[in-house]
């Protein structure tokens, strides 16, 4: 008799969304701000402002893929070496996901970066201080997850 087990679940369907996004951070103490963008109007989260961002392409590593969103995104380059995870978030399949997986969100701190980001046509920028995120934060006018990871985004504007 075989002992081997079939899973329930194919293991492709139950492995989770990787989205990469960087907190980008200019300025000290009480000049220090972090950059945010508005997600465009008729896209998921339209609207919203979020960490800039997006999926982990298969083949690409975590850090390999912020690099790349970033320079599509804001047209900035970033060297990977400046990239320093900070956080993470998780959303549960049974919270509404698309294609009922679970989204892990991987926060990275920017600590430098070529060029001026701009924003990509139907989105936009804004630099909070510490205030401003608070204030997003506490409206919901960011992605549940993002308010999670707002808490120690926080504290990259009071150190
Ligand atoms: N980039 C980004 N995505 C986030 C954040 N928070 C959050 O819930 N998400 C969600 O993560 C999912 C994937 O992000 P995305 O749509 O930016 O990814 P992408 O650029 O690769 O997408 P696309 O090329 O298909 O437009 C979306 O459902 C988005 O709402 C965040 O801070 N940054």
């Amino acid at each position: 008799m075989s002992s081997t087990l079939s899973p329930v679940v194919p293991a492709s369907a139950a492995l989770p969304l990787l989205v990469v996004a960087g907190a980008l951070v200019r300025g000290e103490s009480a000049e220090a701000r972090l950059l945010l963008q508005q997600r465009p109007l008729g896209k998921h989260h339209g609207g919203l402002w979020e960490f800039p961002g997006g999926k982990v392409e298969p083949g690409e590593t975590p850090a390999e893929a912020l690099v790349r969103e970033l320079a599509e995104e804001l047209g900035i380059a970033v060297d990977p070496a400046d990239c320093v995870p900070l956080t993470f978030a998780v959303r549960s399949a049974h919270e509404g996901l698309a294609a009922g997986r679970d989204l892990v969100l991987l926060l990275y701190r920017c600590a430098a970066w070529q060029g001026t980001p701009v924003a990509e046509p139907g989105a936009a920028l804004q630099w909070v201080d510490g205030a401003g995120l608070r204030a997003l934060a506490v409206e919901a006018t960011m992605p549940p997850l993002d308010i999670a990871l707002c808490i120690t985004a926080q504290k990259l504007l009071e150190a």
